[in-house]
């Protein structure tokens, strides 16, 4: 069995959390509370800053070549899609993002991303940004599946349900395949916890703004 299936299994009771969570149950009926959507997208545009900059600083450290190109292209892409759909979604809901800071859960997922990238091997790191992508296409495909008609939040809905999103997602998944294959036990293992503790921090990051989490002190 190649590595990333494995990597799912495990998490497979996790994702299912995920997808029977009042915040993505709500989104998928179209009912959830306009002000925990506004919450998650605002933590959602400082989450993906520092994601752009982890995803490129795993391309200066890739080899060969070609994978510094992809990670540049996954970084540009965090950045060019996610900012149209936010600032869509900024005007819509009339979102703004002044005086916003991050939430517990958002500080503790980006520093744990942004610590991983510049401090551990490659390999990890690539295990740890695996479920960013991964999560998001099978929650948006869960979500997809049982469409509802005028659902305030089908755009976000759309983009990670589409095929364009898709062929990313199989790209990151490919390339963690093949760095594991030459990766040693040690390393793998390190993966497989990277890619867990990136996985819970998935489920936090909706729990957060389905609590509409704030720093208690
Ligand atoms: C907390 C959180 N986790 C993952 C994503 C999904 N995502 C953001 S950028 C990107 C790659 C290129 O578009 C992906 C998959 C998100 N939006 N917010």
């Amino acid at each position: 069995m190649s590595f990333t299936p494995q990597l799912w299994h495990a998490i497979t009771p996790l994702y299912h959390s995920i997808t029977a969570h009042p915040f993505i149950a709500e989104l998928t009926q179209g009912t959830l509370p306009q002000e925990k959507f506004q919450h998650y997208i605002q933590q959602d545009a400082l989450y993906l800053a520092d994601f752009a900059r982890a995803l490129a600083v795993m391309a200066a450290k890739a080899e060969p070549t070609a994978w510094v190109h992809r990670y540049l292209r996954f970084a540009e892409g965090a950045i060019v899609v996610e900012k149209a759909l936010h600032g869509s979604y900024f005007q819509t809901f009339g979102i703004s993002e002044e005086g916003v800071v991050k939430s517990p859960a958002c500080f503790a997922y980006t520093n744990y991303l942004t610590a991983t990238c510049w401090q551990q091997s490659f390999a990890v790191g690539v295990a740890a940004l695996l479920p960013c992508f991964w999560i998001y296409r099978e929650v948006g495909n869960f979500i997809w599946q049982q469409h509802q008609p005028d659902n305030p939040y089908q755009a976000w809905i759309d983009t990670y349900a589409g095929e364009e999103f898709s062929a990313i997602v199989d790209e990151a998944i490919q390339l963690t395949d093949a760095v594991a294959q030459v990766a040693s036990p040690e390393t793998r293992h390190q993966m497989q916890e990277a890619f867990l503790y990136s996985s819970r921090l998935e489920w936090l990051f909706w729990d957060s703004a389905y609590r509409l989490e704030q720093w208690p002190v």
